[in-house]
């Protein structure tokens, strides 16, 4: 079982305006098999979290770990997937996908091979050679989410992947992401503003709130496992027991904003 873990990390940020603690004191521990999302408004440091985790940046105080080692950098044992996908517009949809690999030194008939099974995981078989110019926005996503598992990661770290989607292609992605977590087991950390996503998605719920950002709740939850376990996304979001958590979580979170 592989491990991600921040401990008791701070980031802080100097700015024109003076020193932010954009971060401050928070611990967070994914595993394999475990889908933890981060919640919170605008500004309480959810990026720059998984930033630490991703390793695209060092903690002010605090360590980053993976399997207990310390995490210098990025490396391919954690994916990340952007709200904006980054895709490279001049490729094709297996290019795009199998890009890392080639700069990993893959052959041809590796990439096309990996890239294959990962299209196949997120449904876009037939689709490998479209530009992405003629694709939708959530097939760009899928791409996206292709290209992250391309490596075959142990962890996927994902900021705001599903937030530029419209309502019903966003419902479709979520059973998606599930469906793949189902199948891959991956630790996953995931960034939403959606209260209803996050209920649906985490393992473990994070409630993050701003200036300073730190975690002020962290909730259990299985809705998601028992979609794994064959439950329909419809008899779980229609659970009193889930309608009830949204309207807690919204009214924590509307108590945590107040006056921001
Ligand atoms: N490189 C930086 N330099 C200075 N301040 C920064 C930097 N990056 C982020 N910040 C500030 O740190 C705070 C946390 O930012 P961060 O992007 O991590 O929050 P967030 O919760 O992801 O926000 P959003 O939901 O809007 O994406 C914000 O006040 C932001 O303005």
């Amino acid at each position: 079982m592989a491990e991600l873990k921040a401990r008791n990390v701070s980031v802080v940020y100097q700015t024109a305006r003076g020193s932010l603690t954009a971060l401050q004191d928070v611990s967070v521990a994914v595993r394999s098999g475990e889908i933890v999302v981060a919640l919170g408004a605008s500004g309480c440091g959810k990026s720059t979290l998984l930033s630490l985790l991703a390793g695209f940046q060092t903690p002010s105080s605090g360590t980053v770990t993976k399997n207990g080692e310390i995490v210098t950098g990025p490396d391919a044992s954690r994916g990340v997937v952007f709200q904006d996908d980054a895709l490279m517009p001049w490729l094709n949809v297996i290019e795009n996908v199998s890009f890392g690999l080639r700069l990993r030194g893959a052959n041809r008939a590796e990439r096309e091979a990996r890239a294959a099974q990962v299209l196949e995981l997120v449904k876009l078989q037939g689709f490998e050679r479209h530009r992405i110019g003629e694709i939708s926005g959530g097939m760009r996503q899928r791409v996206g989410l292709a290209r992250a598992l391309a490596a075959d990661p142990a962890f996927l770290l994902m900021d705001e992947p599903l937030g530029a989607l419209d309502a019903l292609t966003r419902e479709h992605m979520q059973s998606l992401l599930l469906e793949v977590w189902k199948k891959t087991s991956k630790g996953i950390f995931l960034i939403t503003h959606s209260i209803e996503e996050a209920v649906l998605l985490a393992t473990e719920l994070l409630i993050l709130s701003p200036r300073p950002g730190r975690v002020v709740a962290r909730h259990g939850l299985t809705f998601s496992r028992r979609y794994a376990e064959g439950e329909s996304l419809r008899s779980i979001r229609s659970d009193p027991e889930f309608i009830q958590i949204h309207l807690e979580l919204l009214d924590q979170l509307m108590r945590e904003t107040e006056g921001a």
